[in-house]
């Protein structure tokens, strides 16, 4: 037989799949402590009989291959068993996001047509108002409190019940016979757009998963702390990957600033993962220590102001930075640190770690084209075009969606969506999602650029800037701002401080013609800025109120402040908003 004819067998090839993961912790760290959550630990033995009994009575209760099973849940130990113990049974997760309003949520729960949800204790009232919208409805299983002695009022089906009833002798896990089954399907943070419901396959998060272990150098062991929801993109896959590692789950239902120190230093931490909006949660005066041991920690979702990764890497924690987006399984680009830079000082170190670097080892190509021609662009760090990605982390397609599937593939590569650069060095930067470019008198502005600087002030804590339509420029950039000191304002900022500050550092027509002062600027779940609701503000302003009147402009600023303030009632805000 030649090299090419020798056939495939089961003992040289089997399917992808991170569920072989959980099997492999059982038996090789079947004692070592898997997940805590407050007063409770379980071990990898434990936690993978939990899986199997989840599976069998999913399967016992008539779920079969591809149907969908929903969870509503805060990080807790049940949303973590759900990775593997739903696609155990055959079926496809979808996590959703616990921030998410009624509305929202029995969109998610009408697309995907789910057939059961698990929902946690305390979010049983938002998962009543949205079920009560639907006309077909999910059986519904109350996650009850495992950490209190206290149980919950009685509910038709709980959580630790159904897995005490189940079987899994009669029931054993559903084989994978296809590494391109679906495996999860997660609905996209809507932050420029519909939502819409990415679903992923077994090969791709399994790539994925192996990829962002090794790229982000996860060793043996690891103690994980769950501050990244694990409905976000099944956790950038470490929901996987600690199986993989043998690695501690700390759950944590809230993470405050408290608790996430108090966790760090109870269970030692080595590894966690955030958006840099949890940057400012973790320096935030009041709570912020000095770590004893190195925090290892991934950043992305968002980019990360130079002079924020400045900050947080002086309070010990270690910074990787990657850029991720749903349809490519979490982190697709990664800042992956050169040992040369070490020796440069920590304004160059942040600058060069605030790119969003080089492919995910498991991509088989990146690239920035012009989005027409498909061309690449030139290596220079200058020409922006759309960062591209292709390999096996990118998603199947858009669920019930042929649309937008096709809209996001194009001559086999995946629009992003995102705007960029590609540097000499191969590596990528971001200048901006598409829909955030301003275009001021024919220039393109990248507002993450006018970000930067704002963040190098140090009385900004929070920046966003936005097109504002202008008469003869076409759009010029709006800057909301949250300033350190907002309460007392003790620093006396003034808009004309900003803009001559911005003078100093950017060149003329990327400096902020209008500068608004905000408590708190409006965020997805997923702690991404709303920049559309600011967009939509800068343009009311400029229409509305031309020449600046400071009542119309306090007004503004009142409206935006409530819908940070009151998120349940975003709607009516928004709404009073678009009425201004
Ligand atoms: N490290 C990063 N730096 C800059 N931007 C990032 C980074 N990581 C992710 N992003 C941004 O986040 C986007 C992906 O976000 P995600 O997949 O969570 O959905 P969303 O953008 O919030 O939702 P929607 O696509 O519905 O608007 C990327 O396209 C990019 O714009």
């Amino acid at each position: 037989m030649d090299a090419y004819s020798l056939p495939k067998n089961d003992a040289n090839f089997a399917e992808l799949t991170p569920l072989t993961f959980i099997h492999r912790a059982a038996l090789a760290y079947g004692n070592h402590a898997s997940v805590v959550y407050e007063n409770i630990t379980f071990t990898w033995k434990q936690t993978y009989e939990r899986c199997l009994r989840l599976a069998a009575w999913l399967q016992s209760f008539g779920i079969r291959k591809n149907d969908v099973v929903s969870i509503l849940a805060p990080n807790v130990p049940a949303l973590y068993e759900s990775h593997f113990g739903v696609p155990m049974a055959g079926a496809v997760l979808n996590t959703i996001n616990t921030r998410l309003d009624a509305a929202a949520i029995a969109g998610i729960l009408r697309h995907s047509g789910a057939k059961i949800l698990f929902v946690d204790h305390q979010l049983l009232s938002l998962a009543t108002d949205a079920l009560s919208t639907l006309t077909s409805r999910p059986e519904v299983v109350l996650i009850d409190d495992i950490s209190s002695t206290k149980r919950c009022a009685s509910f038709g089906l709980q959580y630790e019940q159904v897995l005490a009833s189940a079987n899994p002798v009669a029931y054993p896990p559903v084989p994978v016979t296809n590494e391109w089954d679906a495996i999860a399907l997660n609905y996209t943070s809507g932050t420029t757009s519909e939502p819409k419901g990415v679903v992923y396959s077994h090969r791709g998060a399994y790539l994925s998963t192996m990829t962002l272990l090794l790229q982000w150098g996860v060793g043996l062991q690891p103690v994980y702390l769950w501050s990244l929801p694990m409905f976000h993109c099944n956790g950038w896959t470490f929901t996987w990957g600690m199986a993989a590692r043998g690695g501690t789950n700390v759950c944590l239902r809230s993470p405050s600033a408290r608790n996430m120190y108090q966790a760090i230093s109870r269970h030692g931490v080595t590894h966690m993962c955030g958006a840099p909006v949890l940057f400012n949660t973790l320096l935030d005066p009041t709570e912020c220590r000095q770590l004893t041991r190195p925090v290892h920690m991934l950043t992305g979702g968002a980019p990360p102001p130079a002079a924020l990764l400045e900050s947080i890497e002086s309070v010990g924690f270690r910074i990787t930075h990657a850029y991720g987006i749903t349809e490519a399984t979490g982190p697709a680009l990664v800042c992956e640190w050169q040992q040369a830079w070490n020796r440069l000082p920590a304004a160059e170190k942040a600058r060069l770690k605030a790119r969003q670097g080089v492919g995910a080892l498991t991509l088989a190509d990146i690239d920035v084209k012009d989005k027409e021609t498909m061309i690449s662009v030139p290596r220079d760090g200058v020409t922006q075009g759309e960062i591209c990605l292709r390999g096996s982390s990118i998603m199947k397609g858009y669920f019930k969606n042929k649309k937008d599937t096709d809209a996001a593939f194009k001559n086999g590569w995946f629009l992003t969506g995102d705007v960029g650069v590609m540097h000499p060095d191969g590596y990528i930067e971001i200048k901006d999602r598409s829909k955030d470019v301003i275009i001021s008198g024919g220039e393109n502005i990248s507002s993450v650029e006018v970000e930067a600087a704002l963040y190098r002030h140090p009385m900004v804590l929070e920046a966003a800037v936005v097109a504002m339509p202008h008469p003869h420029w076409g759009e010029t950039p709006c800057a909301f701002i949250v300033l350190k000191e907002y309460a007392s304002n003790e620093a006396g900022i003034e808009e004309g401080d900003i803009i001559s500050y911005c003078r100093d550092k950017l060149s003329h027509y990327m400096v902020p013609r209008k500068v608004v002062f905000l408590e708190e600027l409006p965020k997805t779940s997923t702690g991404k800025i709303q920049k559309f609701i600011l967009r939509d503000v800068a343009k009311r302003m400029q229409k509305n109120n031309p020449k600046g009147d400071a009542n119309y402009s306090r007004r503004v600023v009142r409206e935006i402040n409530d819908i940070n303030r009151h998120p349940e009632a975003r709607v009516e805000h928004v709404m009073a908003l678009s009425r201004l």
